[in-house]
């Protein structure tokens, strides 16, 4: 399989170590991406994204001005829009808008973010999953084709998690068949969507629904709010960016106050509850929560986002691992490569262990989110918290062990990594946000924790529960686990570690209860050994799905495929039972000597997976223009990169900079 074709010479380091692989690269991409045909499509893709000279900047993105970098970013949006219209839904299949190819793709046009990323991210499945079929036909057919440009504005000023306390409004006129949005207060304007600011023309707006004098509680509504000529924002609507952030410099986050602004009847989104003609309100959901619905559906993609994002950043640090070296170990030895430092492998290897576990936890994901969206088809709306409970969970823990992944990344690559030609800062301020942005991490872990509570409780009393906390019912009564040093004793020890922190909230609970706090503080007293107790849970449904994915996928695998993906689902249970060593005493029979060799069989294994290190990067499959590094390109041309970035810096475009003439040389004369 040629991966990427260098143009120049591989660094001879990085050729080495491509000789020293010993499973089939090919085999590996083929599963990452979900069989050999997935890899033929997703190449496909991504030829028709490179063949296009558009992604090109002469100026890098970072050395722009920011109205420059938005207007490169809407350009290349334009293109790659087109592209995915035109060419691309071709081969996935237009129902397939949402495939993560797609999305992925896009990276060789941005190191940033599309403008237009929340339009096919959450405009479109918001659509897809809150209209009527009559709104589906007049609505999505245009938001596919790009005839309309859409925003998701929720969160307001004043409240982002606590959707019940959004303040905009959205009052029903019967006389004119029409809703009136408003803005009451400054805390009220909506904050933050992407999209919103200036590239938006419609937005997907949560408000207040009030009809004949009552408040019905938030629902959504779609929104003109430009000129689809002139683009100008139509009376009645202020609408503007909210200024410079940590990432998503692109992305023109926005604001947006209503003031009287009328919209029709039928601009309600009614799937789930509608207003009569007369005012009349009829709510057909069978659960309360279905509005919220295209938070579940990102919490579910962001799984496999950060999957790649990990990948990115492991393909960066470890290529560059294997071309640098620093520091001689005995004296006049040849400086060994970084990668050869176990600290540097243990920093890493876990990189692309949890990659692959991320990857392969996000397809069950996946796949029962499905089987929750048939239920519901079926008026079955009974497996929904269990949905909601896991991709909370699982959005929290996944994003924010891709952050400090992502930042060992760096870590790993000393200070060129903190040169925002790597790549890895990008990586890491999308990543920073995704761990607050759709539900923030302590938020959604709660949320998690409600349903384990109640789930703890049914256990207790002898009820049979569902599949992701079954383990429940068969630990209830465990004091401490028999510790059993094996891949399965491992997951269990988890599952019982899991058990015994909610069978503890429940009892720190009960006992507030019962010395006479009400629930609600119970609760909050309890809030901080609520969230470790959700965050457990997580990690044993991690450690359990991706150890018995892992064995399913590989099960047809050449034996060298099937080892290497082995040994990298063994590391990723050793390097959490060692994380938890405090656990494991508390809630198993662990002891000081099985601890002991946990460790050395733990770097014995970094030892193992040394030789295939560069191998299983290069099974990622990213392509140079997707990865955007000077410090982990095929080739590992990273110095010379590194120089010719540098010299794309404007600051080199003339020899003196006027600074001197009008500041610096006055004060060296002391004439200023
Ligand atoms: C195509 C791929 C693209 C990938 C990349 C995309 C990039 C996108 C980039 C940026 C996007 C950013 C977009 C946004 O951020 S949009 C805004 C997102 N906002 C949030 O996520 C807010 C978080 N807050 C909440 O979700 C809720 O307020 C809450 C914390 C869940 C609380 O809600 P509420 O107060 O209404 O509910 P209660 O706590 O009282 O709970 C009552 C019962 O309801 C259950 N519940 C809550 N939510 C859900 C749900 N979603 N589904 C099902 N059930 C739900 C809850 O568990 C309670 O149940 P119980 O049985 O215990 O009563
Ligand atoms: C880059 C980016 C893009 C975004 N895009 C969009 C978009 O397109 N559309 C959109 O509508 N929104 C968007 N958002 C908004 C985002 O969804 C919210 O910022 C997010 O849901 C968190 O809400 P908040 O900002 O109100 O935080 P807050 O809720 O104010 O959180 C602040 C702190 O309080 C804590 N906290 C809050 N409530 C509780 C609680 N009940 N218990 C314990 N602790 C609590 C949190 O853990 C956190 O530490 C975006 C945000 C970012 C950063």
């Amino acid at each position: 399989m040629k991966i990427n074709k260098p143009k120049h010479d591989v660094n001879p380091d990085l050729a080495k170590e491509r000789l020293k692989c010993n499973f089939n690269i090919e085999e590996v991409t083929n599963i990452i991406d979900g069989g050999k045909d997935k890899t033929v499509q997703r190449k496909k893709i991504e030829d028709i994204a490179l063949n296009n000279g558009a992604s090109l900047d002469e100026v890098p993105e970072e050395c722009l001005s920011i109205k420059e970098r938005y207007e490169n970013a809407v350009r290349k949006s334009c293109v790659y829009g087109n592209l995915v219209r035109n060419e691309m839904l071709e081969i996935t299949g237009i129902e397939n808008f949402e495939s993560p190819v797609l999305r992925r793709t896009a990276d060789a046009f941005f190191k940033d973010i599309s403008p237009f990323m929340l339009h096919l991210g959450m405009f479109v499945p918001t659509l897809i999953g809150q209209c009527t079929p009559e709104q589906t036909a007049e609505w999505l057919p245009k938001a596919l084709d790009m005839q309309i440009i859409g925003a998701y504005a929720q969160t307001e000023l004043g409240h982002g998690t606590f959707i019940r306390g959004l303040e905009t409004t959205a009052t029903y006129n019967p006389e004119k068949e029409e809703f009136v949005l408003h803005s009451p207060t400054i805390t009220s304007y909506k904050w933050w969507a992407g999209g919103l600011g200036k590239t938006a023309n419609h937005c997907v707006v949560m408000a207040q629904l009030y009809t004949q004098g009552k408040c019905h509680g938030t629902h959504l509504f779609i929104v003109k709010i430009r000129d689809l000529d002139t683009h100008m924002p139509l009376p009645g609507i202020t609408v503007g960016e909210i200024g410079p952030r940590m990432g998503f410099s692109s992305a023109d986050n926005g604001f947006l106050r209503f003031d009287h602004f009328r919209i029709p009847r039928e601009n309600m989104l009614m799937k789930h509850a509608k207003v009569e003609k007369d005012g009349v309100y009829v709510k057909s959901a069978k659960h309360g929560k279905l509005t919220y619905g295209t938070m579940v559906f990102i919490r579910v993609t962001l799984v496999s986002e950060m999957s790649f994002n990990i990948s990115k950043a492991a393909t960066i640090a470890i290529r560059y691992s294997a071309v640098r070296r620093q520091t001689e170990l005995r004296p006049n030895e040849p400086e060994p490569q970084i990668l050869d430092y176990p600290t540097q492998q243990h920093k890493l290897f876990i990189c692309i262990a949890t990659a692959h576990a991320f990857q392969l936890t996000s397809c069950w994901l996946w796949n029962t989110f499905q089987a929750v969206l048939a239920d519901m088809k079926k008026g079955n709306v009974d497996t929904l918290p269990e949905l909601h409970a896991l991709s909370s969970c699982l959005k929290a823990v996944s994003t924010s062990d891709a952050l400090s992944h992502i930042e060992q990344c760096r870590f790993a690559c000393g200070g060129h990594g903190y040169m925002l030609s790597s790549n890895l800062p990008f990586i890491y301020s999308f990543v920073a946000a995704t761990r607050t942005y759709e539900g923030d991490y302590t938020v959604l872990l709660l949320q998690t924790a409600r349903f384990l509570v109640k789930a703890s409780e049914q256990a207790e009393a002898g009820k049979k529960l569902t599949q992701t906390v079954s383990y429940l019912n068969r630990t209830a009564n465990a004091d401490r686990l028999n510790w059993d040093n094996t891949h399965e004793g491992i997951i269990k020890s988890f599952q019982v570690i899991a058990a015994g922190k909610i069978g503890q909230c429940v009892k720190s609970i009960r006992d507030r209860t019962a010395s006479g706090m009400d629930y609600e503080d119970a609760w909050l007293m309890t809030t901080v050994q609520l969230v470790g107790a959700a965050e457990a849970h997580c990690r044993a449904v991690l450690l359990n799905t991706y150890w018995s994915e892992m064995r399913k996928i590989t099960e047809a695998s050449s034996a060298d495929v099937k080892k290497v993906m082995h040994q990298l689902a063994v590391l990723y249970l050793m390097y959490w039972a060692l994380e938890k060593t405090g656990d494991l005493l508390k809630y198993s029979s662990v002891s000081k000597k099985d601890l002991d060799e946990l460790q050395r069989r733990y770097e014995e294994l970094l030892a193992e997976l040394r030789p295939n290190a560069v191998g299983l990067v290069d099974a990622f499959d990213l392509r140079d223009e997707i990865l955007h590094s000077s410090l982990g390109s095929y080739d590992g041309r990273v110095y010379e990169r590194l120089i010719e970035e540098a010299h794309k810096s404007p600051l080199n475009d003339e020899p003196v900079n006027q600074s001197f003439h009008k500041y610096t040389k006055p004060l060296m004369l002391g004439k200023l």
